[in-house]
């Protein structure tokens, strides 16, 4: 198929990354960009679905890192579009732990298991902090190993939900939005005085979301959905009607395979078989998608980037909705989100009811991740309705109505995500997502795992979107800069040749020879990235 028009950039994916990028190009004055998505809406990982009558949100859901001294920009966008917004105090939730028989722990027991969890994860933290990472790791005597269901549910929401690591035993820190505030805040104190207390020597970086922009977090409801952001900001730079994208510039339906990059330029082939051409690419897909092999590239991604790309732990994380016909938990202050305490850890555990957020909606929600989610994503809706019912069941007695609707998210499953978000190690040296951000040649690299301090959340991915293009921008500017130069030598030549002997003019000549011939030839272009 023919290549169309060469544009100036092409955006690979328009979640909020790739949207704030092209944005920002635009207001720069590039109009030649373009917008390839490879599924048939914007968003990416920032998606609502009517459920029940109500918008929920599959993907993200709170704005995290609010009320600071710093202003979280999603925070100010969503203020200024009046975004529907409710408060989340989790302060509770630890308070509201439920064995299998229906009853709730009471609150010395679970204070005591929650302090218990905390303290072995900061002796943990410590023991890594001390360079002793093997040893660390192996140590049983200073950390707990959870055994029962009440030490199994809280060692689920501290990692899973704050260090979010696979297990128990690995040091991961997560993005810190998900539900778990009061522990969330506990252990961040902890990291801090860890952090105080190991003085240079330290590498662990306190959460920058919470440090920055503050400490509240708040859930989207609104019906118009959390993506409401992202149409607005994308009708300040593309043509709109009526609410729907009417512009050429961004093309749905447009699988990415292959990036054919050079000095001169890239060419990006898509599914579909079509060819596009263009002087630079942003790639905003996931850095699942960059682990899979749905986008190959040639020449092949220099080892340094694969080697990075590879090291980046991804995170499942599913939302599972449930509605029912009348509503049976607690509601009231203190009330909104419980913890189920299984066996297996990652069971069922964390819920949420949503009648803060749409009163009268009948809908739980409840969070699996990682092993938990990939499984249910591989099993039909219906297992999964059985398998939550038996839980709630065991929560709130035999005669609880039955769901009449579930819905389950795909996360990993979705070729084009493959993950929720990026999950980089704890102690690290900025090594890896520095490597995951540099461009390759002409291909430049966004999303929320690019971003040093707020990776895996959606101002995450809106302040990469706005470096990378500030970053293409210089480049551009370089670009334009280094044609000028030859332009003028181009023009200066044939005076220099009346100017100079004859053996000067040759050797002159040959001096400027390479870069005009490649600028005559079209081939002048930035050199290549480090490879
Ligand atoms: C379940 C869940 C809950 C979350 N909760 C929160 C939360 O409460 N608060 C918060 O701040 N963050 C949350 N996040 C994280 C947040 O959603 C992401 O950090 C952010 O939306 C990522 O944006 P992005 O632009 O980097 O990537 P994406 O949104 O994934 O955008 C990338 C785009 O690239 C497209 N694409 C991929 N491959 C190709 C290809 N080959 N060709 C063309 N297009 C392609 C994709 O379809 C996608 O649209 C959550 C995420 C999930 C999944």
């Amino acid at each position: 198929m023919e290549p169309s028009p060469r544009s100036s950039v092409i955006i690979i994916g328009a979640g909020v990354s790739g949207l704030s990028a092209a944005k920002v190009l635009a207001e720069n004055g590039i109009g030649d960009l373009l917008i390839l998505e490879a599924s048939d809406r914007i968003g990416g990982r920032i998606r609502k679905e009517k459920f029940g009558n109500v918008s929920v949100e599959l993907g993200a859901g709170w704005i995290a890192g609010v009320g600071g001294k710093e202003s979280n920009p999603v925070w100010e966008i969503a203020a200024k579009l009046g975004l529907r917004t409710c408060f989340s105090d989790y302060s509770n939730a630890r308070y509201n732990i439920y064995d299998r028989s229906g009853k709730i722990f009471p609150s010395g027991i679970a204070a005591d298991s929650y302090k218990k969890a905390v303290d072995s994860a900061i002796q943990k933290l410590k023991g890594l902090e001390s360079n002793c990472v093997e040893d660390a790791t192996n140590r049983t005597d200073f950390t707990l190993t959870p055994k029962t269901p009440i030490e199994l549910a809280i060692d689920f929401i501290l990692h899973d939900f704050e260090m979010a690591g696979k297990s128990s035993n690995s040091f991961l820190l997560s993005p810190a939005w998900m539900p778990r505030k009061a522990m969330q805040m506990k252990i961040f104190e902890c990291f801090l005085s860890c952090i105080w207390n190991f003085g240079s020597h330290t590498e662990v970086e306190p959460i920058s979301t919470y440090v920055d922009f503050g400490e509240r977090e708040f859930l989207v409801a609104d019906e118009r959905g959390y993506e409401y952001l992202l149409y607005k900001m994308a009708e300040e730079f593309l043509f709109t009607s009526e609410g729907k994208i009417l512009d050429n510039r961004l093309k749905l339906n447009k699988v990415v395979r292959e990036l054919q990059h050079s000095r001169n330029g890239v060419t990006v082939r898509t599914e579909d078989g079509c060819v596009y051409e263009a002087h630079y690419v942003i790639l905003s897909a996931s850095i699942g998608v960059l682990q899979s092999d749905l986008i190959s590239f040639r020449p092949p991604l220099p080892r340094w980037k694969t080697e990075a790309i590879e090291k980046c732990d991804v995170m499942v994380y599913t939302k599972i909705f449930l509605k029912f016909p009348y509503k049976f938990w607690p509601c009231g202050p203190g009330k909104e989100f419980f913890i189920y305490a299984h066996e297996r850890r990652g069971y069922y555990t964390f819920w949420q009811h949503m009648e803060n957020a749409y009163p009268g909606s009948n809908i739980l929600v409840v969070t699996l991740t990682n092993d938990e989610s990939k499984r249910v994503e591989s099993q039909s809706d219906e297992e999964t309705l059985k398998e939550a019912m038996v839980v709630l069941r065991d929560m709130f007695g035999s005669d609880i109505p039955d769901a009449t609707d579930i819905l389950v998210p795909r996360w990993w499953n979705n070729r084009f995500q493959r993950c929720s978000y990026s999950n980089y190690p704890m102690i690290s040296n900025n090594q890896v997502i520095n490597d995951i951000k540099a461009p390759v040649g002409r291909i430049f690299f966004t999303g929320e795992h690019t971003s040093e301090r707020f990776n895996g959340y959606v101002h995450g991915g809106h302040l990469a979107g706005i470096d990378t293009s500030k970053a293409v921008l210089e480049e551009m500017s370089k670009d334009e800069r280094q044609n000028d130069k030859q332009n003028q030598n181009f023009l200066l030549e044939p005076l220099l040749a009346l100017t100079l002997t004859q053996a000067d003019a040759v050797s002159g000549l040959h001096k400027c020879d390479v870069p005009t011939q490649l600028y005559l030839s079209g081939k002048l272009g930035i050199p290549e990235a480090i490879l």
